[in-house]
């Protein structure tokens, strides 16, 4: 609990609303310690009558008593955000930032504030389930990193790393990572409407081979390889299907993919706003 904290939320979307869920729930903060500031009064209310926390339009109030600063919006507005709190921002305070790609040293410049912790949380952070990779500047204190870790331990695991190059490699990997998940299961429920079971069924099927061949690896802490080949019987359905997935490419997919995400979490930090259609030729 650190509930002389006064903490403010810039930006309160998908994000924010988990961050926020997840202190309450958490009782890392009272209510009433907590204020978002975003330009939709009608998603204030929103989370108001949800948390009862405070609530303004403007960013530049709700920092001006806040101890920790979060900085949820979209990496577009980053620019626009930053100089509307230059100078804001107390002396005392530090500033997390969950934005894909947003440097440090931008933040910190943009801002003319040393104190900046950079994080990358995942969405399953809304039940407390996520993963966040953070980092922070020199200039943040003992104190504050421990209150940092108080507010990212809300949202689900979290990992500490001293080189902020790991910053981009998370969002790609474990940031974006449900973005994989998902589309893996969606796939694989359409597959089993396609054989003929009803979609009830197949998500039931789905969901719970993919929570039970998680939390086996969890427990076996086997090498996957290695539990994959105990499914996969000599001439076998397994093989027949496995055969499939590497002649498709399935590995080279995923990593190209991945690095793909690399990649734009690197450019959106260097501020270039949105990206053509197959920018690679591969
Ligand atoms: N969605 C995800 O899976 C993850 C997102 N992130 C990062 O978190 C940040 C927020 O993402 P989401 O919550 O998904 O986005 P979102 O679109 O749900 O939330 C952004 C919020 O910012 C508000 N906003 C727009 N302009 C503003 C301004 N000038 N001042 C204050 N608020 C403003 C919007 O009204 C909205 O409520 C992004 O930078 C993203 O890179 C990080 C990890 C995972
Ligand atoms: O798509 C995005 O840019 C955000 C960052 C991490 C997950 N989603």
């Amino acid at each position: 609990m650190m509930s002389s904290q006064n903490l403010s939320i810039i930006g309160p979307g998908v994000m924010a609303e988990a961050i926020i869920a997840g202190l309450i729930r958490n009782q890392v903060l009272p209510a009433q310690k907590i204020i978002a500031a975003g330009p939709r009064p009608e998603r204030g209310s929103e989370l108001v009558e949800r948390y009862g926390i405070r609530f303004t339009a403007d960013n530049a109030e709700a920092v001006s008593a806040a101890d920790i600063v979060i900085l949820a919006v979209k990496p577009q507005k980053l620019r626009t955000v930053l100089a509307g709190l230059r100078g804001k921002i107390a002396p005392h305070a530090v500033v997390l930032s969950i934005i894909a790609g947003a440097s440090i040293q931008s933040i910190s410049s943009g801002l003319e504030h040393p104190a900046v912790i950079r994080a990358m949380p995942n969405t399953p952070a809304q039940i407390g389930q996520g993963i966040t990779v953070w980092t922070s500047s020199l200039a943040v204190t003992e104190a504050q990193l421990e209150a940092a870790r108080l507010i990212l331990s809300a949202l689900g695991q979290e990992i500490y790393v001293e080189e902020e190059n790991y910053l981009d490699m998370a969002t790609a990997l474990s940031g974006t990572g449900p973005a994989y998940v998902f589309l893996f299961m969606e796939a694989l429920i359409d597959a089993g409407v396609h054989l003929g079971f009803p979609r009830r069924i197949a998500e039931q099927l789905v969901t719970q081979t993919i929570r039970g061949s998680v939390e086996y690896y969890a427990l076996k802490k086997d090498h996957p390889a290695h539990l994959r080949n105990q499914v996969t019987s000599p001439g076998g359905t397994s093989a027949a299907a496995l055969y499939y997935l590497e002649k498709a490419g399935f590995r080279t997919a995923l990593s190209r993919a991945i690095w793909a995400a690399y990649e734009r979490s690197q450019e959106l930090g260097r501020g270039k706003n949105s990206q053509p259609p197959e920018k690679n030729s591969d």
